[in-house]
């Protein structure tokens, strides 16, 4: 249905190409996953299939790619749109009405179909995508994985024969993913839709791909395969695969069910490992005098090592204080009745369904939002009331859209505005950005960085004012492993020097990381609040992969358990 003949592309300007040497073939009815690290030319892929590359970006494609016997190279995108639909990484840039329904619809108008059939598939995708309480809205207002939900809804409603999707889970809670995954897997195994469909969190899609495509580097020649294989060699992989390679599991198990079926000698060893370290340690230390220290039991002890130290244990002063906090925006109710203290040099992950109230959360940390009721208080000011100025030395927020904070045309231009607005010593924010992300120059346009890259450059602008308290919205959306993994060595530097963080995520392997307790949100209420360990330990959608792997033990993450292994 999609076949790539030695297929490269070379963007205008650009002296190697993007892509070069991609030869497979997807047919029709499965669902093809394409996986690699950042920036070797997944969106790339992508868009020579829907036609956007080389119509719409310029830059050449040598060797030839067609979809259901067409050329993409001689169909213009608009000839391709009865049989692909696309949805790409930013679905503000996707839509064209300004209603929930209307952009449902629009794409059936576009391709002529009759009125009672539009309505029929409206009401279909309504219920489908869990979609029916905001059909009037306007999308200005919805939350971020309400829109991906909605962009991803107006490409299904044509019923298009291919579907080529770029990142379509990044906005979205852990259970709206699967939903929408099962509606995709759905399409394939009923109507035999073909999906091709690049994702950075691999522990999400994995399981429902038919096969994999890995573009290893960039200019190398994809690998092609079954996805246990490439798994096997790939440089990006989730954490259950990172698991069954340090266990030496032959073949990978993809799936956390496929996983625990082979675990049962793992988690012998590693409470053998956790007793010994008992004795080890027993030995090595005299009794305490004091008998009413607490001796933690096994699980305990396993619990702790797994999950991020907590901060210090005397009570300090609070950074933040927010009480009984009400947020009404238009008519919707955002948040109700929230209560929440941070106190420095603490991570808290905020996690919670799609529209649960997080961002609004965050945005009235950072006077964006004006509570409608209740009081919100941080380094002692009213944010909302504070000026700008003066608010930055007290509290920053990297927003889920990086862009948004950058406007600058150099990354020299950026640096020299945030050292203004923050009032700091001229070349502070360039030293910030020299340290995160060495090799970048002056001139750089913020535009041509990386999703990783851009990321990292609002934090050293934000950084830049030095504020106690640090807010970021989805911060490891677009971002594949090893970027996420130099972001968690950031921010635990920043935690370790005092700063508290809090972290609207959606991303349980983040808040596993890095997390020191985390605050659930429905609905605009808060409805759990504690240690990361216990909270997610004990939620099907929040805990991540290994604590399933290896319940009823509670581990939290895959280097924890390669440390107890040492
Ligand atoms: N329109 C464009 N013009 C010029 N260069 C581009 C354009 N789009 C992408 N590139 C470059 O081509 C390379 C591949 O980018 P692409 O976006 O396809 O990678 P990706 O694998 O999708 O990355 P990510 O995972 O970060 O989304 C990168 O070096 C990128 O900077
Ligand atoms: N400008 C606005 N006007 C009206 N309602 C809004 C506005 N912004 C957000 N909302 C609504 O407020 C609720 C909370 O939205 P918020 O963006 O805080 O959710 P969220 O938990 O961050 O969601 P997501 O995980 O999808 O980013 C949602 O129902 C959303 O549709």
């Amino acid at each position: 249905m999609i076949r790539f003949e030695e297929v490269g592309v070379t963007y205008e300007g650009a002296a190697e190409p993007a892509v070069q040497g991609v030869d497979f073939e997807v047919p029709e009815g499965e669902l093809v996953l394409l996986v690699g690290p950042s920036g070797v030319g997944k969106s790339t892929v992508l868009g020579a299939v829907s036609g956007l590359v080389p119509h719409f970006t310029g830059g050449t494609l040598r060797g030839r790619v067609t979809v259901a016997g067409r050329d993409t190279r001689t169909h213009k995108p608009r000839e391709l749109a009865d049989v692909v639909g696309t949805v790409g990484q930013d679905p503000l840039a996707h839509f064209v009405t300004d209603t929930v329904e209307d952009e449902l619809a629009y794409g059936m108008e576009s391709l002529g179909l009759a009125p009672e059939v539009m309505r029929r598939r409206v009401e279909e995708t309504l219920d489908l995508l869990g979609l029916a309480d905001l059909r009037d809205r306007p999308i200005a207002t919805l939350s971020g994985g309400q829109r991906q939900r909605v962009a991803i809804g107006s490409v299904l409603t044509p019923h298009p024969r291919v579907l080529v999707l770029d990142e379509p889970t990044s906005a979205l809670d852990p259970a709206a993913a699967e939903e929408v995954l099962a509606v995709l897997q759905r399409l394939v195994h009923d109507l035999g839709t073909t999906v091709l469909l690049a994702e950075h969190r691999l522990e999400r899609v994995i399981q429902y791909a038919d096969r994999v495509v890995l573009l290893p580097a960039p200019g190398a020649a994809p690998l092609f395969g079954d996805p246990a294989e490439v798994m096997a060699v790939s440089p990006v992989y989730p954490p259950v695969v990172d698991l069954g390679r340090l266990a030496g599991w032959s073949p990978l198990p993809l799936t956390v069910r496929d996983a625990r079926r082979r675990a049962t000698e793992l988690r012998e060893r590693l409470a053998d490992a956790a007793a010994g370290n008992r004795g080890r340690r027993g030995q090595a230390t005299p009794p305490a005098p004091s008998t009413s220290t607490p001796i933690p039991s096994p699980r305990r002890r396993l619990f702790r090592r797994s999950a991020p130290s907590a901060p210090t244990p005397t009570a300090p002063p609070h950074i933040a204080e927010i009480h009984a906090l009400a947020v009404r925006r238009s008519r919707i109710t955002a948040l109700r009745h929230v209560d929440l203290t941070v106190t420095p040099g603490e991570t808290i992950a905020l996690m919670g369904r799609n529209g649960a109230g997080k961002s609004t959360l965050l945005g009235s940390l950072v006077g964006l939002v004006e509570p409608t009721a209740g009081t919100v208080r941080v380094g002692g000011a009213v944010p909302h009331r504070t000026p700008p100025r003066d608010l930055v030395r007290r509290v920053g927020l990297v927003p889920q859209e990086p862009r948004d904070l950058l406007y600058a045309d150099t990354v020299a231009a950026e640096c020299a505005a945030a050292d203004r607005d923050a009032g700091a010593e001229p070349g502070t924010c360039r030293a910030l950005v020299s340290e995160l992300l060495p090799g970048i120059t002056d001139d750089t346009h913020p535009r041509d960085l990386s999703e990783g890259q851009r990321l990292t450059l609002a934090l050293a602008v934000v950084l830049t004012a030095r504020p106690p308290l640090l807010l970021l919205d989805e911060p490891t959306r677009g971002l594949d492993y090893a970027a996420k993994a130099r972001l968690v060595t950031v921010l635990r530097a920043l935690a370790a020097e005092g700063h508290a963080i809090v972290l609207a995520t959606h991303d349980v392997e983040l808040a596993a990381e890095i997390a020191h307790r985390v605050v659930l949100l429905a609905d605009g209420e808060v409805i759990a609040d504690g240690p990361t360990a216990e909270i997610v330990v004990s939620s099907p959608s929040f805990a991540p992969q290994v604590t399933k792997i290896l319940a009823p033990q509670q581990w939290l993450t895959v280097s924890a358990v390669r440390e107890a292994l040492a």
